[in-house]
């Protein structure tokens, strides 16, 4: 059959083939239009790439965080600006990470309050529900305080918020929280608790002057000690999870830039903090979930049916523990790199100094709810849990006058309240 065969009856419309020389010179010029295209397209990829931020960890899934944030523009400087502005005598002006986080949205609502400056950091990530991040946002944003969008492993942002302000203070709440979750996800604490906290300090070394440095280490870094209650002088060289090893990792480099670089650093170690706008991952905030639902919630139980217990610590506390370690943190010493004298270096304890087993907490949910909980009693996994945890909090006392006040009863009452006032649970709150 020859091509004519397919000519169609109404000429014009479908161009006819013409002679096999034609054809192929047709094919070639199609070719190089499309090598063109082609080239064009990879061009205009490259380039976007080349454009954003650089990342220091290319192969991690986390830099997602990276190229999604926008920023930048005189708009947005002025917000940046706008929001770390003083306004009261001797306040600071304060970059706080995590600012949509559980501690973050409280610290920096209470900073804001009393006249600081402060400008939030959050990559919104999806370790548990970012609706819950982008409503502490919007109450955030209520008070005057603007999050930037961004990681902290992005080092260009970084440093052009300190270009766009000097900041006095660093509160950095940034990090990737949960002692279970680390074994599902490894590469997340990595990437925020070590990678992340280096590239924060980098460019706090470099930036002049050198902010104060208040960041959050965490109880869980006394690991396998049996020691109570748990006092900064303890061994914490036996991390019981990757969360609480990078944790510790974080304590080690704080030591390192203070020495080097001269940079003023504060650790604190949160003990299971708790309270309204807290994070769904933990064990009362999914406990009340669940004891709503009617589902059963897995209560451990250490060796010898022991009870497993924890030093709950309410949100209030932990503010108070925060805003005290900024009143007191002293100037980082160094600039521009240089360290130019020796420069504070502290760990505070942050805990209630009650310690109270999770079935007390479980029944303390009960009572408030009123539900009984479906109650599934089982050993401890062996997944980073430690069975008990307890806080010596005599240095916090002595340096800032630290004094927690909230017991587990009152502060769960005004959980469960924003809880039901925020989830709408009109089953529990007609019962
Ligand atoms: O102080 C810290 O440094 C850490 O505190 C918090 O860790 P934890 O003290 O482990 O809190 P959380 O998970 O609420 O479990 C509470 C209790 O419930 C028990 N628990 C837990 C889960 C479960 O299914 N059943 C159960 O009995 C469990 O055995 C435990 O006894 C933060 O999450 C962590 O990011 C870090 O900041």
């Amino acid at each position: 059959m020859s091509h004519l065969d397919h000519t169609p009856s109404t000429p014009g419309k479908f161009k006819m083939d013409k002679s096999p020389y034609y054809s192929r010179t047709r094919w070639h010029s199609s070719v190089a239009k499309l090598t063109i295209w082609s080239f064009l397209f990879i061009a205009v990829i490259f380039l976007f790439f080349y454009r954003s931020p650089p990342s220091s960890s290319n192969s991690d899934p986390s830099r997602r965080y990276l190229t999604s944030a926008t920023w930048g523009g005189a708009a947005w400087e002025k917000r940046v600006r706008t929001s770390a502005r003083i306004r009261s005598r001797n306040g600071f002006s304060v970059l706080v990470t995590g600012a949509a986080g559980f501690v973050g949205t409280h610290v920096s609502s209470a900073l804001k309050r009393r006249g600081d400056g402060v400008l939030g950091l959050d990559n919104f990530n999806d370790y548990y529900d970012p609706t819950l991040k982008r409503a502490r946002q919007a109450l955030l944003e209520r008070s005057g305080v603007f999050i930037v969008e961004g990681d902290i492993n992005d080092v260009s942002l970084l440093k052009k918020l300190f270009e766009v302000v000097p900041f006095t203070h660093v509160m950095h709440l940034a990090a990737q929280a949960g002692v279970r979750y680390a074994m599902k996800n490894p590469a997340s604490y990595v990437h925020s608790n070590i990678a992340g906290f280096v590239s924060l300090l980098e460019v706090c070394k470099d930036a002049n002057p050198q902010p104060a440095i208040v960041w959050a280490s965490s109880s869980s870094v006394y690991g396998l000690n049996t020691k109570v209650p748990f006092s900064e002088k303890d061994r914490t060289d036996q991390p019981a999870s990757l969360y609480a090893a990078t944790k510790k990792a974080g304590e080690e480099i704080a030591h390192t830039y203070n020495h080097i670089y001269g940079l003023s650093l504060t650790g604190l170690r949160f003990f299971t903090v708790y309270g309204p706008w807290g994070r769904p991952d933990m064990a009362y905030f999914f406990f009340t979930k669940d004891i709503l639902n009617g589902k059963t919630i897995p209560i451990f139980e250490a060796a010898n049916h022991g009870n497993v217990a924890r030093d709950f610590t309410y949100i209030d506390d932990i503010v108070k523990g925060c805003l005290g370690s900024l009143d007191t943190a002293e100037k980082s010493t160094g600039s521009g790199g240089k360290k130019k004298g020796p420069a504070q270096l502290r760990v505070f304890n942050l805990g209630n100094t009650s310690p109270v087993p999770v079935t007390d907490l479980v029944s303390i949910l009960e009572r408030l709810l009123k539900v009984k909980a479906k109650r599934n009693i089982m050993k401890l996994p062996r997944n980073g849990d430690v069975p008990y945890t307890h806080a010596n909090i005599s240095y916090a006392q002595k340096e800032f006058g630290y004094k927690p006040t909230t017991d587990l009863q009152t502060g769960l009452k005004k959980f469960v309240r924003w809880y039901l006032g925020y989830y709408g649970n009109k089953k529990a709150v007609a019962r």
